[in-house]
C-alpha cells in the first residue's frame, strides 16, 4: 500500500511573497487526489516542496513519520526515493535513448545486475504503452510519448508516492484522456498514493479520488471529490466551469470594482466563457477492464462512509448515490424509496432530509485512532 503524506501549516515564501500558507491535508494512502487551482498560485511549488526540492517556511510534511521539511539531508535522500515524479515535460535526458533513460534511477540508486534492470525497464515501458520504443531518443517522441516515458521512469523503483505536475499541458484532450487512464491503471496495479496538481477540468471532474484547490494564497478546499464537484463556494465554481464570472480573474483575484463591472457586463448578456454550467457529479473513470480493482477506492469507500456525517448535504447526497445496492445496505444506509419527500420541504423528490442523510450505524465501524485526525482534514480542507 502507498504511503500516507500528512501535511500540516505549510507555508512558502519566496522573499517577501508568500505563495501559500498554513495548507493542512492529508492524502489517503493508496487513493489519487488532484490539486486544482488557477495559474500561478503555486502548486508546482507545492509538488517541490513535498519532495524537499524547496524549504518551505514553516508547517511539517509527514511521510513514514519523517518530516522532511526538517529532517536530516541523508533521511530526505532516503525519503525522497518513496517518491515517483512525474514532471511537465517528462525531465528526460535528450542524450539517452528511452531505455536509459528509465532505466537511469536503478543505476544510479540499486546496485542492481544489467540483467534485473533490463527487465523491470521493459516491464515499465510495457505498462506505459511504450514496448518496442527503447531505442528513440526523447527529440524523436511525441510529446504524449514523452510524459508516458517520464512516468515509466517515475516508476522502476517502485514509488509509494506518486506526484505528477500538469499532465496535460501540451496535450490534446484525447490524449490527456489516456494519459489519465494510465494513472488510474498503475494505481491498480501498484496501489501507491497519488497527487496529481492541474487545472484541466474534465481531469479534475472525472479522475479523483480527492479534490483540492489553492487560490489567494490558501488551500480553499480539500477533500473527497464529491464535496468539491457540488461545492457552492464561487471560486471552485467558477474554476470547475471554466468561466470568467467570479472571483479568478485575467492575472489573479478581482477587486471588489471589477467583480461589479463584469457582473453588469454579463448580467447584460455577455457571454461569460464555458459551457452552460455544468453541475453534478459525474461517474469517475475506472481502471481498464482486466486491470485489478483499485484497492485504494475500496479503502476509500469505507473511508468517506465514516465521515459523511461530516460533509456538506450535496456531498452526502452525492456520495450515497454512487453506492450500489449492496453497499448501501452494508452501510446501512436506507433505500431511497422509503424517504418521505414532498413539495414545500426544500427538496427534490428522493433526496434525504438533512438530519437522516447519513444515518449510519456506528457499530458497523472498526474503531481507527487516526480518524479524528483525517476527518479534521478531509471535511472541509481547513477545517
Ligand atoms: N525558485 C523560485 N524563486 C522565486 N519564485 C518562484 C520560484 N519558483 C516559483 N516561484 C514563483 O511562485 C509562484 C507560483 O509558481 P508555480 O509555478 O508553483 O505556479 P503554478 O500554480 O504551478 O502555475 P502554472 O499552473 O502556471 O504552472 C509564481 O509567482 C512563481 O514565479
Amino acid at each position: 500500500m502507498g504511503a500516507e503524506v500528512v501535511i500540516e501549516g505549510l507555508t512558502k515564501s519566496f522573499g517577501r511573497q508568500t505563495i501559500w500558507r498554513d495548507v493542512t491535508l492529508t492524502l489517503p494512502p493508496g487513493e489519487v487526489s488532484v490539486m486544482l487551482g488557477p495559474s500561478g498560485t503555486g502548486k508546482s511549488v507545492f509538488l517541490k516542496s513535498m519532495i524537499g526540492l524547496l524549504k518551505p517556511d514553516r508547517g511539517k510534511c509527514v511521510v513514514n513519520g519523517v518530516d522532511i521539511v526538517r529532517c536530516s539531508e541523508h533521511k530526505l535522500y532516503e525519503t525522497r526515493k518513496l517518491f515517483g515524479v512525474l514532471f511537465q515535460d517528462g525531465a528526460l535526458f535528450g542524450s539517452m535513448n528511452l531505455y536509459d533513460n528509465v532505466a537511469f534511477p536503478l543505476r544510479e540508486h540499486t546496485k542492481k545486475s544489467e540483467t534485473e534492470i533490463r527487465r523491470i525497464v521493459l516491464e515499465k515501458l510495457d505498462m506505459t504503452g511504450l514496448a518496442g520504443a527503447e531505442k528513440k531518443l526523447p527529440g524523436e517522441i511525441s510529446g504524449g510519448m514523452r510524459k508516458r516515458a517520464g512516468l515509466a521512469r517515475a516508476l522502476v523503483l517502485d514509488p509509494e508516492i506518486i506526484l505528477v505536475d500538469e499532465p496535460d499541458s501540451g496535450l490534446d484532450p484525447v490524449r490527456t484522456t489516456y494519459i489519465s487512464q494510465l494513472f488510474l491503471d498503475v494505481n491498480a496495479q501498484s496501489d501507491a498514493t497519488f497527487l496529481i496538481v492541474t487545472h484541466n477540468i474534465n481531469l479534475a471532474r472525472t479522475v479523483p479520488d480527492n479534490l483540492g484547490m489553492l487560490f489567494r494564497k490558501e488551500l480553499v478546499m480539500f477533500g473527497p471529490r464529491e464535496v468539491l464537484l457540488t461545492s457552492e463556494e464561487p471560486v471552485v465554481k467558477q474554476f470547475l466551469n471554466g468561466r470568467m464570472d467570479g472571483p479568478i480573474g485575467m492575472s489573479e483575484e478581482k477587486d471588489q470594482a471589477t467583480m461589479a463591472a463584469e457582473k453588469a457586463m454579463f448580467e447584460a448578456g455577455h457571454h461569460a466563457g464555458g459551457v452552460e454550467e455544468v453541475v453534478g457529479i459525474p461517474p469517475q473513470m475506472q481502471p481498464t477492464p482486466g486491470v485489478p480493482t483499485r484497492q485504494g477506492a475500496i479503502r476509500r469507500k469505507d473511508r468517506v462512509m465514516q465521515i459523511l456525517h461530516t460533509l456538506p448535504p450535496a456531498a452526502q447526497e452525492g456520495i450515497i448515490e454512487s453506492l450500489t445496492p449492496a453497499e448501501q445496505a452494508r452501510y446501512g444506509i436506507r433505500p431511497r424509496h422509503t424517504v418521505q419527500t414532498g413539495p414545500g420541504q426544500g427538496q427534490h423528490q428522493g433526496q434525504l432530509p438533512t438530519d437522516r442523510i447519513a444515518q449510519i450505524p456506528d457499530a458497523a465501524w472498526p474503531s481507527r485512532e487516526d480518524d479524528t485526525h483525517r476527518m479534521r482534514n478531509q471535511g472541509q480542507g481547513k477545517a
